[in-house]
């Protein structure tokens, strides 16, 4: 099987389901698809990557890299995408996951926090109340962070119950003002080598022109 196609420039595009035989740190970005709906989603989506089980197995292993000698008794993910890293973390790790979720979602008794995000809308999210114990140290996984207003509400949830942050994992934290606070403040890790950082701050990545290529392939031949 081959690693990638190859359009026109030679730019290669990875198949979604192909291991190349050679990867080096964080090549699972690679698979991130370019966004083509436009600013009302997510700018960058690294949904693609969760479906190739190598790159998905490696992404976990690379957030959980920094906190091997830490202590750490359960996950707590946040609605919707975080749930996915959550719960392969906490498996990983063999510890629960707890889910704290959007507004309406819950049945059980809960504590809200409003915030508001990327999208500048108010929102709410909704954490069980039986659960956090004073001391309980948490790993807070989301699968990005950009203004890092969900996160901080999040991080508020829990503070507010007494937990105690342990890390969060993110496959970005975007270096925007709240971004930079919760970087400051708690132990965090993320996907992204430093000089990929400046390219997902700006929400374009080199590795979406083997895509652009390959669109421009499909198009002329339908024409
Ligand atoms: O740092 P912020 O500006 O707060 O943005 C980050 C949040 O936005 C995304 O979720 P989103 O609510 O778009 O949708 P999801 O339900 O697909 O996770 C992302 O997964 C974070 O939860
Ligand atoms: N720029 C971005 N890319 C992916 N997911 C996001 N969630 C919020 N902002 C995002």
């Amino acid at each position: 099987m081959s690693s990638g196609s190859r359009g026109r420039e030679g730019r290669i595009n990875m198949e979604a389901l192909t291991i190349p035989p050679e990867h080096g740190k964080s090549w699972y970005l690679a698979l991130m698809a370019p966004n083509v709906k436009g600013p009302q989603y997510a700018w960058l989506d690294p949904s693609r990557l969760y479906c190739n089980q190598q790159a998905f197995m490696d992404c976990v292993e690379d957030l959980l890299q920094p906190f091997q000698n830490d202590t750490i008794d359960i996950i707590a993910g946040i609605d919707a995408m975080g749930f996915i890293l959550g719960a392969a973390i906490a498996n990983r790790l063999g510890k629960g996951f707890m889910t704290i979720r959007k507004e309406g979602h819950s049945c059980v008794e809960t504590k809200g926090k409003a915030y508001s995000d990327y999208t500048g809308r108010q929102k709410l999210l909704e954490m069980r109340t039986d659960v956090v114990k004073t001391g309980l140290r948490i790993l807070l996984v989301d699968q990005w962070i950009e203004t890092g207003g969900t996160m901080e509400a999040a991080i508020a949830l829990i503070e507010g119950q007494g937990g105690t942050i342990a890390g969060i994992a993110a496959i970005c934290i975007e270096e925007t003002k709240g971004g930079k606070r919760i970087k400051a403040k708690y132990k965090c890790s993320t996907c992204v080598p430093e000089h990929l950082q400046p390219q997902f701050n700006n929400k374009y990545l080199e590795t979406f022109k083997a895509f652009e290529t390959k669109n421009t392939v499909l198009k002329n031949k339908s024409e």
